[in-house]
């Protein structure tokens, strides 16, 4: 199984990972802790938006038939009978030649059809009881109708929506203090290899510093679950096993990173030929992190990423990002592809479609992906300038500037002005 793997698309590999995931348990929170959690019911509106008929401007509510014929040259005069802030309820009923002095937000009087604003009426302070009309209205103009934006019932988010800023607000208008969301994901997180040193530990030759763990732990938790670190595993296939299956128990999936390729010490590889496993996959039509592997233990999914930092970013943000998106209870997990120009050459040929790290920078309106040239899957320094990865297909002439090309973007990409 080591050496002859079966070598899929990440299209496959995605589908594969993600028709074994089981979205997980739900609980209350309070509204100030759901942001960026994902909805477990839907959200109704539970009545008509606005609730009352609303002034959407600061001027006079007035009968519009009492207004035909009202301009500049020749204004209509009304009496005013009271005013209505926000928040207050009109005493007065609006009769023939009347008007209510009204603010934005405000409840509109009973038989009052239209609100005309200040700029279009004369009413300095010393002629406060009457107001001179300098418009004629139609009946309806300037009027915020009850249940305009959406009748009593109506879904206003559904379930495996992420709570945005947006969510938030129309909880908060709806009467939600608390909401149904699904539980975070335990992500159990394991490393492997014996060259690998604590981070406050001093090199050693041949000894590198773990950086995948640390990196790993920031993009689950940006990604909505609840990184859980365990210790690295020995190299020994039984011990190892023992190990993982004991993580697994308490968590809902792990990732580890390391040991996936054909190297006599690569445990995880050797993982897979064990009866206990369901092999989903070991081998991936693309670069870096063509290794990249995935399985079921004890039932339980294990995504195991390339040890190489730059294969292991973008097998996290590949698949391990939508797997814990899903087991979140996000409906919609795949990224979106875009499309930009290739800022420069890249004509190096490669078997399998290459991700490209790199940025976006709009210039003249055309949006354009650069690439970092640092696309060595042991490279690691230039993880933190990276927006997105640009795909240059399989073959053997790359792309030339200015073609086009597909572009992942990441998380939250910051599209840049040139200059
Ligand atoms: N004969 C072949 N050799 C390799 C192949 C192949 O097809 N045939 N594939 C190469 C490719 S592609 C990749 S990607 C790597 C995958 O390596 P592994 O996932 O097995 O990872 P390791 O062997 O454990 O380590 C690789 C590299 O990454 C460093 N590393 C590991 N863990 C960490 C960590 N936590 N933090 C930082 N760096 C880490 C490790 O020291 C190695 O340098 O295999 C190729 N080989
Ligand atoms: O697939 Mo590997 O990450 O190219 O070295
Ligand atoms: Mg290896």
């Amino acid at each position: 199984m080591r050496f002859s793997r079966q070598t899929i698309s990440v299209e496959e590999a995605m589908s594969k990972l993600l028709a074994k995931l089981v979205t997980g348990r739900t609980e209350q929170v309070q509204i100030g802790e759901a942001y960026g959690r994902i909805l477990a019911s839907d959200l109704r509106a539970t009545y008509d938006l606005p609730h009352f008929d609303r002034s959407p401007l600061d001027g006079f509510a007035v009968r519009a038939a009492d207004t035909v014929g009202a301009s500049v040259d020749h204004p209509i005069t009304l009496t005013v009978l009271e005013t209505v802030a926000a928040g207050q309820v009109p005493t007065r009923e609006l009769k023939k030649g009347y008007a209510t002095r009204i603010m934005t937000g405000a409840m509109m009087p009973a038989d009052a059809d239209a609100v005309i604003m200040f700029e279009q009426t004369h009413n300095p302070a010393e002629e406060a009881d009457t107001v001179r009309i300098k418009r004629e209205m139609k009946p309806g103009e300037n009027v915020s109708r009850r249940g305009e934006e959406m009748a009593k019932g109506t879904i206003i988010a559904k379930t495996g929506e992420r709570i945005n800023a947006g969510t938030l607000a129309s909880l908060a208008t709806f009467g939600f203090s608390q909401v149904e969301v699904f539980c975070k994901p335990r992500v159990g997180l394991i490393s492997t290899g014996s060259e690998l040193l604590e981070i406050d530990q001093p090199l050693a030759p041949g000894k590198i510093r773990n950086s995948n763990t640390v990196m790993l732990t920031a993009l689950i938790a940006e990604a909505g679950g609840i990184p859980v670190s365990f210790s690295r595993l020995p190299d020994d296939l039984a011990v190892a096993k023992a190990k993982i299956s004991e993580c697994l128990r308490g968590v809902d999936l792990v990732i580890s990173s390391g040991g996936v390729s054909v190297g006599d010490f690569d445990v995880i590889a050797a993982l897979v030929d064990e009866p206990e496993v369901e092999l989903l996959f070991n081998r991936i039509a693309i670069r870096p992190g063509s290794p990249t592997t995935a399985m079921l233990m004890e039932g339980k999914p294990l995504i195991a990423l390339s040890g190489n930092p730059g294969a292991c970013f973008l097998g996290f943000e590949l698949f391990a990002r939508a797997a814990i998106r899903r087991i979140s209870g996000e409906a919609h997990v795949v990224q979106q592809v875009i499309k930009a120009r290739l800022g420069v050459d890249y004509t190096k040929p490669c078997p399998y479609p290459r991700y490209l790290r790199g940025k976006l920078l709009e210039k003249d309106g055309v949006l354009h992906a650069i690439p970092d040239f640092n696309e060595k899957a042991g490279n690691l320094g230039t993880l933190k300038d990276s927006e997105c990865f640009m795909i240059i297909p399989a073959g053997g002439s790359g792309k030339k500037a200015g073609e086009l090309v597909d572009v992942l973007t990441h998380a939250t990409p910051t599209w840049r002005r040139e200059g």
